[in-house]
């Protein structure tokens, strides 16, 4: 028997480099908020099997780019990723590719007497952006996407005709409440975008068809979001979700008395539905290691 031991996958780098940078170039202040991973990917066999640092490139090197570059200005996630991991790739031949992921905590101006201020900002906890960089050689993927966009439709939505067996309890309903938080990413087939403005339109529309479609299940709607981004979106191949169903019951005001025409909720917390799929074009382009690095879909 051959037990040889050898060294499978594998990268490192810094993992969650939390770098804010403030454009100051006028007085009105911009804010960029950034979580930043770097995970670098080539023969780092030396430093695994010898202890040899001759081609490791400090993971404390890696933080200190992320800081470097963002004195340049961050423009949007995923052009800074790009910038990291050309760097990365192109200035060392033994990086032969790697994964660069960043979250983008949101800030608004703080309005006083009706305008937004110029230098204070409070956190827009709507939602955190989130943007992958995969390269490997020459070939290059940028997945984007958001986490915890979370939503509500007080009607709009039912559940009924489901399969039903010996231990199903669940009755159907004509007008529940629909809740979930939004997880979503997909998959550009280029990259010469403008980012920001893409981010923009998708969680507008992820919102709007969630908002507009009559719901007779959970998954519909995640099916109807992604149709509604691919059709607007040539540019984007691939939407995953992952949204839960976020339970809202109505309590039993009965024993007080009083009645409940869907009026008073119990919310929830667990367990809840998990509601996951992709939605893509049959015509896409292979996702190739887009989703590699991307955890926590089906
Ligand atoms: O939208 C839903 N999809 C389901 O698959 C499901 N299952 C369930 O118990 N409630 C719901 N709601």
């Amino acid at each position: 028997m051959n037990d040889n031991i050898i060294l499978g996958i594998n990268q490192y780098g810094k993992a969650e480099v939390r770098v804010v940078k403030v454009t100051r170039d006028s007085a009105r202040h911009e804010i960029d908020d950034l979580n930043v991973t770097s995970q670098l990917r080539g023969d780092f066999r030396a430093v695994h099997e010898e202890g040899d640092n001759a081609h490791c490139l400090p993971t404390d090197t890696q933080k200190n780019t992320v800081y470097a570059f963002a004195r340049d200005g961050i423009r949007s996630p995923e052009d800074f990723l790009l910038r990291l991991g050309r760097h990365f790739t192109g200035n060392y031949e033994v990086v032969s590719g790697g994964h660069w992921s960043a979250e983008q905590y949101q800030w608004q101006r703080i309005p006083v007497n009706g305008e937004g201020h110029d230098h204070a900002f409070v956190r827009s906890g709507q939602e955190t952006r989130t943007a992958c960089v995969t390269i490997d050689g020459d070939q290059t993927w940028v997945v984007a996407g958001l986490t915890d966009l979370v939503v509500m439709k007080s009607t709009g939505s039912e559940f009924h005709g489901f399969m039903e067996d010996r231990y199903t309890t669940l009755k159907g309903a004509t007008d529940r409440i629909l809740a979930t938080a939004v997880t979503a990413r997909w998959r550009y087939n280029r990259l010469d975008l403008d980012f920001n403005e893409v981010y923009g339109n998708v969680k507008r529309l992820l919102l709007e068809t969630f908002a507009d479609t009559h719901s007779l299940a959970l998954q519909q709607t995640l099916y109807a979001m992604g149709k509604r981004v691919l059709e607007a979106h040539p540019e984007i191949d691939e939407l995953k979700f992952s949204m839960p169903n976020k339970h809202h019951f109505t309590v039993d005001l009965s024993p007080f008395g009083l009645d409940n025409p869907n009026e008073v909720f119990f919310a929830a917390d667990r367990p809840y539905g998990l509601i996951e799929a992709s939605v893509l074009r049959e015509s896409s382009s292979p996702a190739g290691k887009a989703w590699e690095n991307v955890t926590g879909f089906c």
